[in-house]
Protein backbone atom coordinates (compact mmCIF):
# COMPACT_ATOMS: atom_id res chain seq x y z
CA UNK A 1 0.00 0.00 0.00
CA UNK A 2 1.18 3.61 -0.84
CA UNK A 3 0.83 6.45 1.44
CA UNK A 4 1.98 10.09 1.64
CA UNK A 5 3.88 11.03 4.81
CA UNK A 6 5.05 14.49 5.09
CA UNK A 7 8.78 14.82 6.39
CA UNK A 8 11.22 18.02 7.40
CA UNK A 9 14.27 18.49 5.66
CA UNK A 10 16.04 21.83 6.94
CA UNK A 11 12.58 23.34 8.03
CA UNK A 12 10.78 22.58 4.42
CA UNK A 13 8.06 20.28 4.67
CA UNK A 14 8.25 17.66 1.12
CA UNK A 15 5.33 15.03 0.47
CA UNK A 16 7.66 11.44 -0.42
CA UNK A 17 6.20 8.55 -1.73
CA UNK A 18 6.68 6.02 1.27
CA UNK A 19 5.90 2.18 0.95
CA UNK A 20 6.59 -0.12 3.71
CA UNK A 21 8.46 2.82 5.12
CA UNK A 22 10.63 3.14 1.92
CA UNK A 23 10.94 6.03 0.01
CA UNK A 24 9.76 5.18 -3.94
CA UNK A 25 9.05 8.35 -4.72
CA UNK A 26 11.38 10.55 -6.73
CA UNK A 27 12.18 13.16 -3.77
CA UNK A 28 14.13 10.22 -2.12
CA UNK A 29 17.53 10.95 -0.56
CA UNK A 30 20.11 9.15 0.43
CA UNK A 31 22.92 9.41 3.57
CA UNK A 32 25.35 11.15 0.53
CA UNK A 33 23.50 13.58 0.46
CA UNK A 34 22.98 14.71 3.97
CA UNK A 35 24.79 17.71 4.94
CA UNK A 36 27.89 16.91 6.65
CA UNK A 37 31.04 19.07 7.74
CA UNK A 38 33.58 19.83 5.22
CA UNK A 39 36.52 17.40 6.22
CA UNK A 40 39.96 16.99 5.04
CA UNK A 41 41.30 13.95 3.45
CA UNK A 42 42.87 11.31 5.54
CA UNK A 43 42.22 13.08 8.99
CA UNK A 44 38.33 14.03 8.36
CA UNK A 45 37.25 16.25 10.83
CA UNK A 46 39.34 15.47 13.74
CA UNK A 47 40.84 18.57 13.90
CA UNK A 48 37.47 20.44 14.47
CA UNK A 49 36.63 18.13 17.44
CA UNK A 50 40.27 18.89 18.70
CA UNK A 51 40.13 22.53 18.50
CA UNK A 52 36.68 22.16 20.30
CA UNK A 53 38.72 20.79 23.05
CA UNK A 54 37.98 16.85 21.80
CA UNK A 55 35.85 14.46 23.48
CA UNK A 56 34.96 16.09 26.72
CA UNK A 57 33.18 18.89 24.45
CA UNK A 58 31.57 16.25 22.42
CA UNK A 59 28.24 17.98 23.32
CA UNK A 60 28.65 21.28 22.80
CA UNK A 61 30.97 20.13 19.19
CA UNK A 62 27.76 18.09 18.05
CA UNK A 63 25.49 21.20 19.23
CA UNK A 64 26.84 23.72 17.38
CA UNK A 65 27.05 21.13 14.31
CA UNK A 66 23.30 21.09 14.71
CA UNK A 67 22.89 24.69 14.60
CA UNK A 68 25.01 24.71 11.46
CA UNK A 69 24.10 22.13 9.81
CA UNK A 70 20.33 21.20 10.87
CA UNK A 71 17.85 18.79 12.93
CA UNK A 72 20.19 15.87 10.82
CA UNK A 73 23.75 15.29 9.59
CA UNK A 74 26.53 12.73 9.04
CA UNK A 75 29.49 13.16 10.55
CA UNK A 76 32.53 10.20 11.05
CA UNK A 77 34.12 11.82 13.89
CA UNK A 78 37.44 10.53 13.49
CA UNK A 79 36.10 6.53 12.84
CA UNK A 80 35.43 5.23 9.53
CA UNK A 81 31.92 4.49 10.32
CA UNK A 82 29.37 7.51 9.18
CA UNK A 83 27.37 8.08 12.08
CA UNK A 84 24.07 10.27 11.73
CA UNK A 85 23.04 12.46 14.66
CA UNK A 86 19.42 13.90 15.01
CA UNK A 87 17.63 16.55 16.75
CA UNK A 88 14.18 17.03 15.64
CA UNK A 89 11.98 15.85 18.35
CA UNK A 90 9.94 14.04 15.26
CA UNK A 91 12.65 11.97 14.05
CA UNK A 92 13.80 11.10 17.66
CA UNK A 93 10.40 9.46 18.20
CA UNK A 94 10.23 8.23 14.58
CA UNK A 95 13.70 6.47 15.72
CA UNK A 96 12.36 4.83 18.96
CA UNK A 97 8.73 4.34 18.07
CA UNK A 98 8.71 3.19 14.63
CA UNK A 99 12.39 2.53 13.19
CA UNK A 100 14.86 0.54 16.09
CA UNK A 101 12.67 -2.81 15.44
CA UNK A 102 12.41 -5.84 17.81
CA UNK A 103 15.45 -5.99 19.49
CA UNK A 104 16.53 -2.45 19.73
CA UNK A 105 20.43 -2.24 19.38
CA UNK A 106 22.45 -0.13 20.85
CA UNK A 107 26.49 0.97 20.81
CA UNK A 108 28.42 -0.03 23.24
CA UNK A 109 31.98 1.18 25.12
CA UNK A 110 34.71 -0.21 23.33
CA UNK A 111 36.13 -0.87 26.74
CA UNK A 112 33.53 -3.13 27.22
CA UNK A 113 32.97 -4.80 24.15
CA UNK A 114 37.04 -6.09 24.49
CA UNK A 115 36.62 -6.93 28.73
CA UNK A 116 33.36 -9.36 27.85
CA UNK A 117 35.75 -10.59 24.79
CA UNK A 118 38.79 -11.48 26.74
CA UNK A 119 37.35 -12.84 29.80
CA UNK A 120 33.89 -14.25 28.17
CA UNK A 121 31.70 -12.96 30.73
CA UNK A 122 28.25 -13.11 30.19
CA UNK A 123 26.85 -9.23 31.25
CA UNK A 124 23.25 -8.08 32.25
CA UNK A 125 20.67 -6.47 30.09
CA UNK A 126 22.48 -3.56 28.64
CA UNK A 127 24.28 -6.10 26.89
CA UNK A 128 22.41 -8.43 25.79
CA UNK A 129 20.73 -8.63 22.82
CA UNK A 130 17.94 -10.53 20.60
CA UNK A 131 15.89 -12.93 22.13
CA UNK A 132 17.60 -13.09 25.40
CA UNK A 133 17.25 -10.15 26.10
CA UNK A 134 13.43 -9.45 25.22
CA UNK A 135 12.97 -12.22 27.68
CA UNK A 136 14.73 -10.85 30.58
CA UNK A 137 13.95 -7.40 29.69
CA UNK A 138 9.80 -8.36 29.91
CA UNK A 139 10.47 -9.99 33.55
CA UNK A 140 12.22 -6.91 34.41
CA UNK A 141 9.46 -5.06 33.32
CA UNK A 142 7.19 -6.71 35.33
CA UNK A 143 8.82 -6.21 37.96
CA UNK A 144 10.60 -2.81 38.75
CA UNK A 145 8.73 -0.72 36.11
CA UNK A 146 4.99 -1.46 36.32
CA UNK A 147 2.29 0.24 38.15
CA UNK A 148 2.08 -1.43 41.71
CA UNK A 149 6.07 -2.08 41.68
CA UNK A 150 6.06 1.58 43.91
CA UNK A 151 4.34 -0.31 46.96
CA UNK A 152 7.39 -2.79 47.16
CA UNK A 153 10.55 -0.08 46.15
CA UNK A 154 9.28 2.73 48.36
CA UNK A 155 10.65 0.95 51.58
CA UNK A 156 14.17 0.14 50.70
CA UNK A 157 14.46 3.27 48.99
CA UNK A 158 13.27 5.70 51.69
CA UNK A 159 14.65 3.68 54.79
CA UNK A 160 18.33 3.86 52.63
CA UNK A 161 17.93 7.87 52.57
CA UNK A 162 16.58 8.17 56.19
CA UNK A 163 20.20 6.48 56.71
CA UNK A 164 21.48 8.83 54.27
CA UNK A 165 19.80 12.08 56.02
CA UNK A 166 21.02 11.46 59.78
CA UNK A 167 24.98 11.32 58.79
CA UNK A 168 24.57 14.77 57.03
CA UNK A 169 22.50 15.92 59.96
CA UNK A 170 25.11 14.35 62.10
CA UNK A 171 28.04 16.42 60.41
CA UNK A 172 25.60 19.30 60.44
CA UNK A 173 24.88 19.26 64.30
CA UNK A 174 27.78 21.62 64.95
CA UNK A 175 27.98 24.11 61.76
CA UNK A 176 27.81 24.19 58.14
CA UNK A 177 30.19 21.26 56.32
CA UNK A 178 31.26 20.55 52.78
CA UNK A 179 30.38 16.91 51.65
CA UNK A 180 32.29 15.02 49.62
CA UNK A 181 29.36 15.10 47.17
CA UNK A 182 29.94 12.65 44.51
CA UNK A 183 31.38 10.05 46.86
CA UNK A 184 28.23 10.56 49.26
CA UNK A 185 25.99 9.90 46.30
CA UNK A 186 27.65 7.02 44.52
CA UNK A 187 27.41 5.91 47.89
CA UNK A 188 23.80 6.40 48.11
CA UNK A 189 23.03 5.45 44.69
CA UNK A 190 24.94 1.73 45.44
CA UNK A 191 23.01 1.50 48.68
CA UNK A 192 19.72 2.03 47.53
CA UNK A 193 19.83 -0.52 44.53
CA UNK A 194 21.10 -3.42 47.27
CA UNK A 195 18.66 -2.68 49.21
CA UNK A 196 16.28 -3.21 46.45
CA UNK A 197 18.10 -6.35 45.74
CA UNK A 198 17.33 -7.06 49.44
CA UNK A 199 14.30 -6.11 49.89
CA UNK A 200 13.18 -4.17 53.31
CA UNK A 201 12.70 -7.24 55.80
CA UNK A 202 16.52 -8.64 55.59
CA UNK A 203 18.87 -9.06 58.36
CA UNK A 204 22.13 -9.30 55.78
CA UNK A 205 22.26 -5.46 55.67
CA UNK A 206 22.93 -5.21 59.44
CA UNK A 207 26.44 -7.31 59.47
CA UNK A 208 29.31 -4.78 59.51
CA UNK A 209 30.97 -6.67 57.09
CA UNK A 210 28.26 -5.92 54.81
CA UNK A 211 28.22 -2.30 55.28
CA UNK A 212 31.98 -2.60 54.88
CA UNK A 213 31.57 -4.34 51.67
CA UNK A 214 29.43 -1.90 49.95
CA UNK A 215 31.85 1.30 50.76
CA UNK A 216 34.53 -0.39 48.86
CA UNK A 217 32.23 -1.46 46.16
CA UNK A 218 30.58 1.73 45.69
CA UNK A 219 34.40 3.06 45.56
CA UNK A 220 35.18 0.57 42.86
CA UNK A 221 32.00 1.51 40.65
CA UNK A 222 32.79 5.22 40.72
CA UNK A 223 36.80 4.16 39.64
CA UNK A 224 34.95 1.85 36.83
CA UNK A 225 33.19 4.64 35.42
CA UNK A 226 36.37 7.01 35.75
CA UNK A 227 39.01 4.83 34.16
CA UNK A 228 36.50 4.19 31.09
CA UNK A 229 36.28 7.38 30.58
CA UNK A 230 40.74 7.48 30.71
CA UNK A 231 39.92 5.38 27.56
CA UNK A 232 37.56 7.25 25.98
CA UNK A 233 38.86 7.68 21.92
CA UNK A 234 41.92 5.27 22.52
CA UNK A 235 42.59 2.48 20.96
CA UNK A 236 41.75 -0.21 23.80
CA UNK A 237 42.99 -2.98 21.81
CA UNK A 238 46.39 -1.22 21.60
CA UNK A 239 46.26 -0.37 25.02
CA UNK A 240 45.33 -3.66 25.86
CA UNK A 241 48.41 -5.30 24.22
CA UNK A 242 50.57 -2.71 25.37
CA UNK A 243 49.21 -3.63 28.96
CA UNK A 244 49.51 -0.52 29.45
CA UNK A 245 48.23 1.11 32.99
CA UNK A 246 44.94 2.86 31.69
CA UNK A 247 44.00 -0.64 30.17
CA UNK A 248 45.18 -2.64 34.08
CA UNK A 249 43.41 0.19 35.46
CA UNK A 250 40.38 -0.26 34.47
CA UNK A 251 40.53 -4.28 34.12
CA UNK A 252 41.20 -4.09 37.83
CA UNK A 253 37.98 -2.17 38.79
CA UNK A 254 35.40 -4.01 36.35
CA UNK A 255 36.99 -7.20 37.58
CA UNK A 256 36.99 -5.96 41.40
CA UNK A 257 33.32 -4.88 40.78
CA UNK A 258 31.65 -7.50 39.21
CA UNK A 259 33.51 -10.12 41.78
CA UNK A 260 32.16 -8.44 44.62
CA UNK A 261 28.29 -7.39 42.76
CA UNK A 262 28.54 -11.17 42.14
CA UNK A 263 29.36 -11.75 46.06
CA UNK A 264 26.98 -9.81 47.60
CA UNK A 265 24.23 -10.97 45.23
CA UNK A 266 25.04 -14.41 46.57
CA UNK A 267 24.82 -13.83 49.82
CA UNK A 268 21.28 -12.23 48.87
CA UNK A 269 20.48 -15.91 47.29
CA UNK A 270 21.78 -17.50 50.13
CA UNK A 271 19.60 -15.71 52.86
CA UNK A 272 16.72 -15.25 50.07
CA UNK A 273 13.52 -17.06 52.14
CA UNK A 274 14.45 -14.44 54.12
CA UNK A 275 13.72 -11.38 52.10
CA UNK A 276 11.33 -9.47 49.53
CA UNK A 277 13.75 -8.12 46.96
CA UNK A 278 14.37 -7.89 43.34
CA UNK A 279 16.52 -10.65 43.87
CA UNK A 280 13.60 -13.06 45.41
CA UNK A 281 11.74 -11.88 42.99
CA UNK A 282 13.43 -13.10 40.25
CA UNK A 283 13.80 -16.14 41.96
CA UNK A 284 9.67 -16.40 42.04
CA UNK A 285 9.99 -15.68 38.48
CA UNK A 286 12.51 -19.06 37.80
CA UNK A 287 15.61 -16.56 36.43
CA UNK A 288 18.68 -18.91 37.22
CA UNK A 289 21.12 -18.36 39.53
CA UNK A 290 23.80 -17.49 37.14
CA UNK A 291 21.20 -14.98 35.27
CA UNK A 292 20.58 -13.14 38.23
CA UNK A 293 23.78 -12.48 39.14
CA UNK A 294 24.41 -11.13 35.58
CA UNK A 295 21.39 -8.77 35.70
CA UNK A 296 21.89 -7.63 39.42
CA UNK A 297 25.56 -6.92 39.23
CA UNK A 298 25.05 -4.51 36.21
CA UNK A 299 21.68 -2.81 37.97
CA UNK A 300 24.13 -1.43 40.47
CA UNK A 301 26.71 -0.89 37.75
CA UNK A 302 24.07 1.05 35.72
CA UNK A 303 22.43 2.57 38.98
CA UNK A 304 25.85 4.41 40.11
CA UNK A 305 26.74 7.21 37.91
CA UNK A 306 23.65 8.01 36.13
CA UNK A 307 21.47 8.57 39.58
CA UNK A 308 24.56 10.10 41.44
CA UNK A 309 25.51 12.48 38.89
CA UNK A 310 21.81 13.77 38.23
CA UNK A 311 21.44 14.21 41.79
CA UNK A 312 24.71 16.43 42.18
CA UNK A 313 23.47 18.23 39.17
CA UNK A 314 19.94 19.28 40.99
CA UNK A 315 21.51 19.89 43.95
CA UNK A 316 23.62 22.24 41.74
CA UNK A 317 20.75 24.15 40.32
CA UNK A 318 18.82 24.47 43.45
CA UNK A 319 22.25 25.56 45.40
CA UNK A 320 21.91 28.53 42.74
CA UNK A 321 18.45 28.99 43.02
CA UNK A 322 17.04 30.06 46.56
CA UNK A 323 13.56 31.02 44.62
CA UNK A 324 13.20 26.97 43.36
CA UNK A 325 14.52 25.95 47.03
CA UNK A 326 11.80 27.64 48.60
CA UNK A 327 8.81 26.56 45.72
CA UNK A 328 9.64 22.85 46.66
CA UNK A 329 9.27 23.89 51.09
CA UNK A 330 5.87 25.30 50.06
CA UNK A 331 4.77 22.54 48.08
CA UNK A 332 3.80 18.91 47.40
CA UNK A 333 6.52 16.19 47.25
CA UNK A 334 5.53 15.57 43.69
CA UNK A 335 6.96 19.50 42.69
CA UNK A 336 10.32 17.24 43.21
CA UNK A 337 9.44 15.77 39.82
CA UNK A 338 9.68 19.19 37.56
CA UNK A 339 12.90 20.44 39.08
CA UNK A 340 14.10 16.39 38.20
CA UNK A 341 12.38 16.76 34.53
CA UNK A 342 13.95 20.97 33.98
CA UNK A 343 17.52 19.35 35.43
CA UNK A 344 17.38 15.90 33.26
CA UNK A 345 16.28 18.68 30.47
CA UNK A 346 19.98 20.68 31.02
CA UNK A 347 22.05 18.20 31.81
CA UNK A 348 21.12 14.66 30.84
CA UNK A 349 23.36 12.48 32.06
CA UNK A 350 23.06 10.21 28.60
CA UNK A 351 23.27 13.52 26.26
CA UNK A 352 23.33 10.82 23.70
CA UNK A 353 21.36 7.98 22.45
CA UNK A 354 22.37 5.26 20.39
CA UNK A 355 20.30 3.21 18.15
CA UNK A 356 21.96 0.79 15.21
CA UNK A 357 19.28 0.61 12.48
CA UNK A 358 17.80 -3.01 12.05
CA UNK A 359 16.91 -2.50 8.31
CA UNK A 360 16.67 -0.06 5.70
CA UNK A 361 14.53 2.91 6.94
CA UNK A 362 13.12 6.61 6.48
CA UNK A 363 14.27 8.75 8.81
CA UNK A 364 13.25 12.39 7.69
CA UNK A 365 13.02 12.52 3.78
CA UNK A 366 16.34 10.19 3.90
CA UNK A 367 16.30 6.58 3.16
CA UNK A 368 18.55 5.35 5.46
CA UNK A 369 20.68 2.01 5.05
CA UNK A 370 20.64 -0.96 7.41
CA UNK A 371 23.08 -1.24 10.28
CA UNK A 372 23.80 2.65 10.14
CA UNK A 373 24.70 3.62 13.86
CA UNK A 374 21.94 7.31 14.52
CA UNK A 375 22.99 9.33 17.51
CA UNK A 376 20.01 11.32 19.32
CA UNK A 377 21.49 13.99 20.39
CA UNK A 378 19.31 14.72 23.19
CA UNK A 379 21.49 17.64 24.82
CA UNK A 380 20.69 19.69 21.59
CA UNK A 381 17.37 18.84 21.78
CA UNK A 382 16.57 19.65 25.27
CA UNK A 383 18.06 23.16 24.82
CA UNK A 384 16.61 24.41 21.56
CA UNK A 385 14.46 27.64 21.78
CA UNK A 386 12.51 26.38 19.19
CA UNK A 387 11.48 23.24 21.72
CA UNK A 388 11.98 25.28 24.89
CA UNK A 389 11.62 29.23 25.53
CA UNK A 390 14.32 30.20 27.63
CA UNK A 391 16.19 27.09 27.08
CA UNK A 392 18.93 27.99 28.88
CA UNK A 393 17.14 28.88 31.73
CA UNK A 394 16.23 26.82 35.07
CA UNK A 395 12.88 26.95 35.19
CA UNK A 396 10.71 23.95 36.97
CA UNK A 397 7.85 25.60 36.91
CA UNK A 398 7.73 24.92 32.91
CA UNK A 399 7.08 21.62 34.06
CA UNK A 400 3.69 22.41 35.59
CA UNK A 401 0.32 22.68 34.04
CA UNK A 402 -1.10 25.03 36.66
CA UNK A 403 1.80 27.42 37.05
CA UNK A 404 0.37 30.79 36.00
CA UNK A 405 4.43 31.66 34.67
CA UNK A 406 4.06 29.58 32.84
CA UNK A 407 1.80 31.07 30.60
CA UNK A 408 5.22 32.99 29.06
CA UNK A 409 6.38 30.33 27.48
CA UNK A 410 5.25 29.48 24.39
CA UNK A 411 7.40 26.59 23.20
CA UNK A 412 7.02 23.43 25.50
CA UNK A 413 7.51 20.78 23.08
CA UNK A 414 7.69 17.62 26.00
CA UNK A 415 9.11 14.73 23.82
CA UNK A 416 12.23 17.19 23.10
CA UNK A 417 13.29 16.06 26.48
CA UNK A 418 14.02 12.25 26.81
CA UNK A 419 16.79 12.06 29.26
CA UNK A 420 15.05 7.80 29.95
CA UNK A 421 15.25 7.09 26.37
CA UNK A 422 12.13 5.85 24.46
CA UNK A 423 10.34 2.65 23.12
CA UNK A 424 11.07 -0.87 24.56
CA UNK A 425 14.97 -0.39 25.14
CA UNK A 426 13.77 2.66 27.64
CA UNK A 427 15.88 2.91 31.06
CA UNK A 428 14.42 -0.07 33.11
CA UNK A 429 15.74 1.54 36.15
CA UNK A 430 13.46 4.85 35.46
CA UNK A 431 10.90 4.48 38.63
CA UNK A 432 13.69 3.20 41.14
CA UNK A 433 15.64 6.36 40.07
CA UNK A 434 12.61 8.64 39.98
CA UNK A 435 11.54 7.63 43.37
CA UNK A 436 15.16 7.71 44.73
CA UNK A 437 15.38 11.32 43.12
CA UNK A 438 12.00 12.59 44.51
CA UNK A 439 12.38 11.52 48.01
CA UNK A 440 15.66 12.39 48.12
CA UNK A 441 15.88 16.26 47.03
CA UNK A 442 12.51 16.38 48.78
CA UNK A 443 14.27 15.47 52.32
CA UNK A 444 17.38 17.50 51.78
CA UNK A 445 15.71 20.77 50.95
CA UNK A 446 13.16 20.61 53.99
CA UNK A 447 15.65 19.54 56.24
CA UNK A 448 19.15 21.51 54.83
CA UNK A 449 19.91 24.69 53.52
CA UNK A 450 22.62 25.08 51.14
CA UNK A 451 24.86 27.54 48.70
CA UNK A 452 27.24 26.73 45.93
CA UNK A 453 30.65 27.77 47.49
CA UNK A 454 32.91 27.41 43.66
CA UNK A 455 34.01 30.68 42.79
CA UNK A 456 34.68 29.43 39.21
CA UNK A 457 32.19 28.68 36.80
CA UNK A 458 30.81 25.07 36.31
CA UNK A 459 30.93 23.60 33.49
CA UNK A 460 29.28 19.93 31.78
CA UNK A 461 31.61 17.77 30.42
CA UNK A 462 30.95 14.56 28.04
CA UNK A 463 33.17 12.05 30.13
CA UNK A 464 31.02 9.11 29.52
CA UNK A 465 28.10 10.65 31.09
CA UNK A 466 27.37 14.15 31.02
CA UNK A 467 29.53 15.90 34.58
CA UNK A 468 30.89 19.02 36.67
CA UNK A 469 34.46 19.88 34.92
CA UNK A 470 35.17 20.21 39.05
CA UNK A 471 34.13 19.07 41.93
CA UNK A 472 30.97 20.64 43.15
CA UNK A 473 31.17 22.33 46.48
CA UNK A 474 28.50 22.91 48.93
CA UNK A 475 28.36 24.79 52.09
CA UNK A 476 25.38 22.45 53.99
CA UNK A 477 23.94 23.71 57.27
CA UNK A 478 21.20 22.62 58.93
CA UNK A 479 17.39 24.42 57.89
CA UNK A 480 16.20 26.48 60.24
CA UNK A 481 12.57 26.05 60.61
CA UNK A 482 10.51 28.61 61.21
C1 LIG B 1 18.88 9.55 36.37
C2 LIG B 1 18.98 8.26 36.30
C3 LIG B 1 19.05 7.46 35.04
C4 LIG B 1 19.08 7.86 33.72
C5 LIG B 1 19.04 9.28 33.17
C6 LIG B 1 19.13 6.66 32.92
C7 LIG B 1 19.14 6.64 31.54
C8 LIG B 1 19.11 5.48 30.77
C9 LIG B 1 19.02 5.46 29.35
C10 LIG B 1 18.94 6.68 28.45
C11 LIG B 1 19.00 4.15 28.96
C12 LIG B 1 18.87 3.61 27.56
C13 LIG B 1 20.24 3.42 26.98
C14 LIG B 1 20.21 2.90 25.56
O1 LIG B 1 19.26 2.32 25.14
O2 LIG B 1 21.19 3.05 24.89
C15 LIG B 1 19.12 3.35 30.16
C16 LIG B 1 19.18 1.97 30.17
C17 LIG B 1 19.31 1.22 31.32
N1 LIG B 1 19.25 1.67 32.61
FE1 LIG B 1 19.08 3.60 33.18
N2 LIG B 1 19.16 5.57 33.75
C18 LIG B 1 19.09 6.01 35.05
C19 LIG B 1 19.05 5.23 36.19
C20 LIG B 1 19.05 3.87 36.23
C21 LIG B 1 18.93 3.06 37.41
C22 LIG B 1 18.70 3.61 38.82
C23 LIG B 1 19.04 1.77 37.03
C24 LIG B 1 18.94 0.51 37.85
C25 LIG B 1 18.27 0.45 38.92
C26 LIG B 1 19.22 1.75 35.59
C27 LIG B 1 19.36 0.62 34.82
C28 LIG B 1 19.41 0.61 33.46
C29 LIG B 1 19.59 -0.61 32.68
C30 LIG B 1 19.80 -2.02 33.23
C31 LIG B 1 19.53 -0.24 31.33
C32 LIG B 1 19.63 -1.15 30.13
C33 LIG B 1 18.22 -1.54 29.72
C34 LIG B 1 18.18 -2.43 28.51
O3 LIG B 1 19.13 -2.48 27.75
O4 LIG B 1 17.12 -3.05 28.34
N3 LIG B 1 19.20 3.05 35.14
N4 LIG B 1 19.17 4.18 31.25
Amino acid sequence: MYCIKKCLINKQIIKPIIRNNIIVGKLCQTIANMPRPRSLPLVGTKLDLLAAGSGKNLHEYIDSRHKQLGPIFCEKLGGNVPLVFISHPTMIRTLFLNLEGKYPAHILPDPWILYEKINGSKRGLFFMSGEEWAKNRSIMNKLVLKDDSEKWLENPIKSTIDNFLQKWKSKAITGCFTPALESDLYRLSTEVIINVLLGSNSSIKTSKHFEELLGFFSENVKKVFQTTTKLYGLPVSLCRYLNLKIWRDFEESVDLSIGIARKIVQEILNNHHDSNGLVKRLCNENVSEEDIKRIAADFVMAAGDTTAYTSLWILFLLAKNEDVRNDIRGKHKNYVKNVIKETMRLFPVAPFLTRILPKQSVLGSYVINQDTPIIASIYTSGRDEQNFSKANMFLPYRWDRNDPRKKELLNHVQSASVPFALGTRSCVGKKIAMLQMTEFIYQIVNNFDFTCSNSADVKAITSLVLVPDRDVKLTVSLLKKV
